[in-house]
């Protein structure tokens, strides 16, 4: 049995703590799968590098409207695929060799870890079972595609964000189950490339969590590029007679949908399960969270704790901010450090985009915070002209009276990027006229909706 000073549980965002600072640790990283995690591997990363591409076939086929005719000619799936993992899985493969054989105080232990107690580990792999034991703990397992109880799932074939992205061909019909972030991203790829999308949603709006107007605006969007079910879920699928990857899903409005491929993405749960915390005496919530203080310590001393498996929020930038602050904790275990939960920012990387910040608008109401709204048009600036923009708007919401911002929400082309500077007044509690008016805002540029739906703030002097 080995002792280590460190044992990190995951190589997604738990790989990153671990750097020269921890030079004279004994450390062990624990992987049960693909070195480097769900964003490297199997989501943020890969997905953005289909979306993309995506984003060139959807505008080489809609610029008529700008007078240019270009045509969207197809796509060489294949060619993209094993350019975007060409690029990606020797990343996987250098890290993983580097942690198992680069750096002389740190082990890579592979398999699954689960608690004994606080400071012991099992680890399970094909051959054998590994204890070890370790002065502190981080868990940095992640989350997992959650599967919907849906009759006859187990016995057809199905495609979640984990394994879709790795087919061989585009599929004639896709089926997605959801409509949250996964559906909006894959449908927009999926289509783009050529395939015919129906989306199936429990609730009312796709992209329900945002702000209504976004969502609405969103669902009215993907209305008329998919066949878009709201209200509406699986109530039995089987198998396709005569393909290997098809089904049909029998609907609760009593319809009928058959497609090649299958996607269920119906949300994420963490991976707090199966690792022995009971064992361990680690608290997890109702949802399956692992509970951790805002310096991501959970209640057990020497446990940490971050990212998926013991956040809401299931980003990236969450997950490597939380990383950085067991860094400094484990390194300063007097001057602790805090994770940021509260100017959180998200993009669902879609057709279009959508971003945003902080409150929604039904948030406020319901919390009966005062605020006020501003709110602009891409059609109402020169480069919205220029896109012959007509569905895009940006909205800001702000204190009456001290005008700092409250929330920020953007639907259209660079949503994603747009907001940073919204993101940036929040987080450093810049006011919405400061924003506005203490700098220049490039001219004729994008960035124009931003400033002018800051403007539009009715603001009290
Ligand atoms: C399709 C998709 C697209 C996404 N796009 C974005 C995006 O654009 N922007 C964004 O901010 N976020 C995005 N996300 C979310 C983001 O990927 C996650 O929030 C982030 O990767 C979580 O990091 P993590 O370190 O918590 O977990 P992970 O990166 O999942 O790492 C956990 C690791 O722990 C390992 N593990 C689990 N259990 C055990 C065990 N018992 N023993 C040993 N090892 C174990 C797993 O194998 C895994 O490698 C996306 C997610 C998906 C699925
Ligand atoms: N760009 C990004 O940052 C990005 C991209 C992809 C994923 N992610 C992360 O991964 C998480 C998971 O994404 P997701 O899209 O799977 O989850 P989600 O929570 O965003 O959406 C789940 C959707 O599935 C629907 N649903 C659930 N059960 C259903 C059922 N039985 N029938 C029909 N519809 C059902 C819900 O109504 C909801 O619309 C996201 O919350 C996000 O944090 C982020």
């Amino acid at each position: 049995m080995t002792h280590y000073d460190l044992a990190v549980i995951g190589t997604g965002s738990g790989n990153t703590i671990v750097d020269e600072s921890f030079d004279g640790w004994k450390v062990a990283i624990v992987e049960k799968g693909v070195f480097g995690g769900t964003c490297l591997n199997r989501g943020c990363i890969p997905t953005k590098m289909f979306v993309y591409p995506a984003d060139l076939a959807y505008d080489a086929g809609h610029s008529a409207p700008l007078g240019v005719d270009t045509s969207f000619e197809g796509a060489r799936w294949r060619e993209i695929r094993d350019r975007i993992f060409g690029r990606i899985d020797p990343i996987s493969a250098s890290g993983r060799e580097w942690r198992a054989t680069g750096l002389p105080d740190v082990s890579l232990v592979e398999g699954h870890a689960r608690f004994i107690d606080p400071h012991t580990l099992d680890v399970a792999s094909d051959t054998g079972v590994e204890t070890i034991t370790a002065e502190q703990v981080v868990i940095a397992t992640g989350s997992r595609p959650t599967l919907p109880d849906v009759p006859g799932l187990d016995d057809v074939p199905f495609h979640t964000s984990d394994t879709v992205m790795r087919i061989d061909d585009v599929p004639p019909r896709v089926l997605v189950l959801g409509g949250g972030f996964v559906a909006a991203e894959f449908a927009h790829v999926f289509s783009s490339f050529g395939s015919a999308v129906t989306i199936v949603n429990r609730s009312s709006l796709m992209l329900r969590a945002e702000d209504q107007e976004v969502a609405e605006r969103f669902t009215e969007i993907a209305r008329a590029r998919w066949d878009v079910r709201l209200r509406t879920t699986i109530t039995k699928v089987e198998r396709l007679d005569g393909s290997e990857t098809g089904v049909r899903a029998q609907l609760d409005d009593g319809t009928t949908v058959e497609a090649d491929l299958l996607l269920v993405a119906a949300g994420r749960r963490s991976n707090s399960d199966d690792l022995g915390l009971q064992q361990a005496g680690v608290a997890v919530d109702e949802t399956g969270l692992v509970v951790v203080d805002d310096h991501q310590r959970t209640n057990v001393k020497g446990i940490w704790a971050l990212g998926d498996v013991s956040n809401r929020f299931q980003l990236k930038h969450v997950s490597n901010n939380e990383a950085r602050v067991i860094r400094h904790n484990l390194l300063h275990p007097t001057d602790l450090a805090s994770s940021d939960h509260v100017h959180v920012p998200s993009a669902v990387f879609s057709h279009p985009q959508v971003a945003s910040i902080g409150l929604t608008e039904e948030d406020a109401r319901e919390r009966g915070v005062d605020v006020v709204v501003g709110r602009r048009d891409y059609s109402g600036t020169a480069y919205g002209w220029a896109m012959e923009d007509e569905t895009s708007f940006a909205k800001v919401l702000a204190d009456p009276h001290s005008g700092l911002l409250l929330g920020a929400h953007i639907i259209g082309p660079q949503a994603s990027n747009l907001i940073q500077p919204l993101v940036m007044a929040m987080s450093l509690g810049i006011p919405a006229h400061e924003v506005a008016r203490g700098q220049y805002w490039i001219h004729p540029a994008m960035t124009e909706v931003v400033e002018n739906a800051l403007l539009a703030l009715p603001l009290t002097p």
